[in-house]
């Protein structure tokens, strides 16, 4: 069977290991059952196989294939492949050089190559379309198929680095699958979050081993894939997703009506956080009408998540064991509850960035905020962060902007940027992805953004923490809303109540010891003692 190469449906990539095979069933029967239910291209990887073996296997899996019209490719044995006249091969950096390859088997065939940097988009665009067909781009997370792997886990951010290597380098011939540890609890993510920057592209397909090849049922499993692949929406949070049009009206009274739920529904707000913000953040959370809990245990993260109304703010500025964390965005996740991402000094260090990539690509955020420093390096605009604290100077209003985008762009989350002025990016896109055509065109100059203002306000940069309870303010209005809401207004609100709270604040305090006191009690008595003030002020820039 020839394939016309760019109409071939890379959309569920099955790679197969026999050695992973449940009690009852064979190669032949999982694959069988696994085509039938929507799998739309095969791989046969056999690392441990004889060559005999190898080859009878090779030609029954190639009769089934046959059947239901999808394309064979075989792994890393080009003999094997022209031994039965396979649709295809693909290999690894460290097999067979690619113009081999392409010698051996000609010019119809599918050749498919393994890539986990952007540098290795190079070589392809150096090559030109002739040579590699598609890329199996990973290892996305980590994974017990690879026995000893070479490289560490990309997570959906390396995936999206290398389709922009691949955007930059012109090379729009060649379809891209992603590989490593997918399974149905985190395919929607990455399908959500693996797009390159200019919108215009997101991955082909998924590539899966273990999920369906150790399945006691790989029919229902590759179904149940499939039915995640066309579903073209993820729902990471029991908030209303679709993209909001109303946040150029008057705030105050959606911010009333958000802290009348807070009151009503009294969101549980876990806090993962500094040991500095810890009492602060406690006693902002409690005047908003939400109630806090600090709690760093792996085993009761699960009980938290389910409470009605649970939230997680995790803010990393003391540094919390990491499998604490990851348990807890993964139990968050799971039951669709709010998370708010506060990467405390995101570039102070080494260390902090690893730990803060880690954790970004361990799960889906509701919110990241963060204050300059964080976002200008979370979006890759500058250089390292002397501490904590945001920079020294001043930065362009309109690279702000930008950043902030980006951030919400690439997380796929509401973003917030503070400062003197605060500016907050959707980049949710209401939920949506869609497999190869990237984000439809909607790129990061669409992104809903605003710019909430209200005075200079120093006092409010002077006093520790004020940015992490900021996290807690927003964790509890996300955390107490009604499932109709809308998160970005929802955070929008959030950031201006703040914003108010401290301008008051600032009218009646000393300096900064009562200036933190007097920020409590005006949060506590917000929209209680004197609705009509209202001065912050929102600027809409699409
Ligand atoms: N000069 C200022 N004028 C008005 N508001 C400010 C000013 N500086 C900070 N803020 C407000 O104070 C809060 C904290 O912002 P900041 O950028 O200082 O956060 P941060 O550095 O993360 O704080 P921390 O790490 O101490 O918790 C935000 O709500 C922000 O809007
Ligand atoms: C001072 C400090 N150090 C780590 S976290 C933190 C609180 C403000 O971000
Ligand atoms: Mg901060």
């Amino acid at each position: 069977m020839v394939f016309i190469k760019n109409e071939v449906d890379y959309s569920l990539y099955l790679v197969t290991d026999s050695t992973m095979l449940p009690e009852g069933k064979t190669l032949y029967s999982q694959v069988e059952d696994a085509l039938e239910n929507g799998v739309s291209i095969v791989q046969l990887r056999e690392k441990d196989a004889e060559t005999k073996i190898f080859i009878q296997e090779a030609i029954e899996i190639q009769k089934l294939c046959q059947k239901f019209d999808v394309p064979l490719i075989i792994n890393d044995r080009i003999d094997v492949a022209l031994a039965i006249d396979a649709d295809g091969v693909h290999v690894g950096q460290d097999d067979m050089p690619i113009p081999m390859v392409r010698k051996l088997v000609g010019p119809n065939k599918i050749v498919g190559w393994s890539v986990g940097y952007p540098q290795e988009v190079e070589q392809l665009a150096q090559w030109g379309p002739d040579y590699v067909d598609y890329i199996g781009i990973g290892m996305v997370f980590p994974t017990d198929t690879k026995k000893n792997p070479k490289k560490s886990p990309m997570g959906p951010r390396g995936v999206a680095r290398i389709l922009d290597a691949l955007e930059n380098h012109g090379v729009d011939w060649c379809r891209t699958v992603a590989i490593g540890g997918l399974h149905p609890d985190n395919i929607s993510r990455v399908l959500y979050q693996c797009n390159s920057g200019n919108g215009r592209r997101s991955i082909d397909g998924i590539s899966v081993v273990s999920d369906i090849m150790a399945a006691k049922n790989a029919g229902t499993a590759a179904k149940n894939l499939r039915d995640l692949l066309d579903k073209g929406y993820y729902s990471f949070v029991n908030l209303q997703l679709s993209i909001s049009t109303i946040y150029d009206v008057d705030f105050s009274s959606h911010t009333k009506r958000f802290l009348e739920q807070v009151a009503k529904n009294r969101p549980l707000v876990q806090h993962i956080t500094n040991k500095v913000h810890q009492n602060f953040g406690a006693n902002i959370t409690l005047a908003l009408g939400s109630s806090p809990i600090m709690s760093e245990i792996k085993e009761e993260v699960n009980d938290l998540a389910h409470v009605p109304h649970s939230a997680l703010l995790v803010n990393t500025g003391s540094v919390t064991p990491l499998d604490v964390v990851k348990a807890a965005i993964e139990a968050y996740n799971c039951v669709r509850r709010p998370i708010v991402f506060d990467p405390v000094g995101y570039s102070a260090t080494t260390t902090r960035i690893v730990l803060n990539n880690t954790l970004l690509a361990s799960g889906q955020f509701t919110c990241v905020k963060g204050n300059t420093g964080e976002i200008l390096s979370l979006a890759g605009f500058s250089g390292k962060m002397r501490g904590v604290d945001a920079h020294d100077g001043n930065f362009d209003k309109d690279i702000l902007i930008q950043a902030t985008r980006e951030v919400a762009f690439r997380f796929r989350t509401v973003a917030v940027c503070t400062g003197e002025l605060d500016f907050i990016a959707d980049g949710t896109l209401g939920g949506t992805y869609s497999l190869s055509d990237g984000t439809r065109d909607r790129v990061l100059e669409d992104l809903p953004c605003v710019v909430v203002s209200n005075g200079s306000i120093p006092l409010m940069g002077d006093i520790t923490a004020s940015g992490c309870s900021l996290g807690s303010t927003i964790a509890s209005l996300l955390g107490g809303a009604n499932s109709d809401e809308n998160p970005f207004e929802l955070v929008v609100a959030a950031v201006m109540l703040y914003k108010e709270a401290g301008r008051l604040a600032s009218l009646i305090s000393e300096g900064s010891g009562s200036f933190s006191v007097q920020l409590i009690d005006k949060l506590h008595n917000c929209f209680r003692s004197n609705p009509r003030i209202w001065a912050p002020k929102i600027e809409t820039l699409n």
